[in-house]
């Protein structure tokens, strides 16, 4: 299927929406996961009675572990949905977790020689921990996430596999190559939560865009511009001027009748085109109605929004609409009311009166504009 701009632009903004939820679920998940190592490593050394000739490697080891911990945290979210942003936050912060998980794996096979029982059995268990840990928890990314396991798992088996015995080594890799189809899994199951998810939003936000909008001509439909005239009332009451016009194309089931009801439909959408280039200015809302019928909200007094009415409905009727390899005439009539304070108590009090006026403007011969009286 070839790919739209729109389309292109929706998966680009998807793809975005997958990034951002990337580096907010990655810098929570990776947020704890640091401060286990360095109490990890105390615990190994407190076996030992952190007896003198350790004293000086617990220091470095731990404090090393909880720097790596802190700065974790400390790495600055990117703040704005930037692409760049969150792709260097998530390199950052994979490359905080490796350093992590390197020196842990060192102090772990270093630890196999130099401490005393039980301090490697104790690291020999946090490393398997920490492995499998990374391939439940950390597994947004399969390569970064492959490296830390290993980084955990590998100096271990170097020990194991040439100090202790080749078999205890080999059950090593097995573990190892365990976790990493666990790691495997786990981010296939990451992505597709993930991206179910992004679907999810962006049918949501589809549904609530097409609630508001006119599927035929785009323009804001019934609801919405209800909803835009109640807010313009609330404003009006502190003294702003609002107009309302409604205006109803003249005729247009001899439009049907004449080209077919899809010329009918590419009518509409041209004057809904010559509507909304008209009014188009600051605060101006333009929206279909129904059928044929449509709405207009002007921030103007009664003069104004009548001239402006006015202004349209002659251009229109002097300039034939062009649609569907048809040209043709077509004239509106059009109501138009003024808020008043004194007379309008709601948005439908506004309404009834430029529906009225609408009503006189069709009596009248229609292809006119009457105001309220
Ligand atoms: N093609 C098309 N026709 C529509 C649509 N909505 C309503 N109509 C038609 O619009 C016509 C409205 O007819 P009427 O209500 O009699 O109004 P009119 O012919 O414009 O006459 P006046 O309003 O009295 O000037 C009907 O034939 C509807 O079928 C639409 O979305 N597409």
């Amino acid at each position: 299927m070839p790919t739209t701009p729109a389309s292109h632009d929706r998966s680009a903004q998807s793809a975005r929406n997958l990034l951002i939820q990337e580096v907010v679920e990655t810098r929570q998940r990776a947020r704890l996961g640091g401060w286990f190592y360095g109490v990890a490593a105390a615990l190994a050394f407190a076996v030992t009675g952190f007896s003198t000739g350790y004293r000086m490697s617990a220091l470095l080891v731990i404090g090393t572990l909880l720097a790596l911990a802190i700065v974790r945290v400390l790495i600055p979210v990117p703040a704005a949905p930037d692409e760049r942003e969150a792709r260097r936050y998530l390199r950052t912060l994979w490359g905080v977790v490796l350093a992590t998980t390197i020196v842990w794996g060192s102090f772990s096979a270093w630890n196999q020689s130099a401490l005393p029982e039980p301090a490697p059995l104790i690291a020999l268990l946090f490393s398997g921990a920490f492995g499998m840990a990374l391939a439940h928890t950390l597994c947004m990314r399969q390569l970064p996430s492959a490296l830390a396991i290993l980084g955990v798992m590998v100096p271990t088996l170097v020990v194991l596999w040439r100090e202790v015995a080749i078999g205890v080594g080999a059950m090593w890799i097995v573990y190892m190559a365990y976790m990493l189809l666990v790691m495997r899994r786990s981010h296939r199951e990451y992505r597709a939560r993930l991206e179910l998810e992004e679907d999810l939003r962006q049918q949501r936000d589809l549904f609530a865009t097409q609630s508001r909008v006119d599927g035929l001509t785009l323009l804001p439909n019934r609801r919405e511009f209800s909803e835009s005239l109640e807010q313009a009332i609330v404003l009006a009451g502190d003294g702003r001027a609002l107009s309302l016009l409604i205006l109803d194309i003249d005729h247009f089931k001899r439009i049907n009748d004449s080209f077919g009801h899809v010329a009918g439909d590419a009518c509409l959408v041209e004057f809904s085109h010559r509507l909304r280039a008209s009014f188009d200015g600051p605060g101006e809302l333009c929206a279909r109605l129904g059928g044929e019928e449509f709405g207009v909200l002007l921030p103007a007094d009664c003069i104004v929004a009548h001239a402006r009415a006015e202004r349209f409905r002659e251009t229109l009727a002097q300039s034939p609409l062009a649609f569907d390899g048809v040209q043709d005439v077509v004239t509106t009539s059009v109501g138009c009311s003024s808020f008043d304070a004194s007379r309008h108590a709601d948005a439908g009090a506004l309404y009834r009166e430029a529906d009225a006026a609408l009503y006189r403007a069709k009596m009248g011969g229609r292809n006119r504009t009457e105001r309220t009286l």
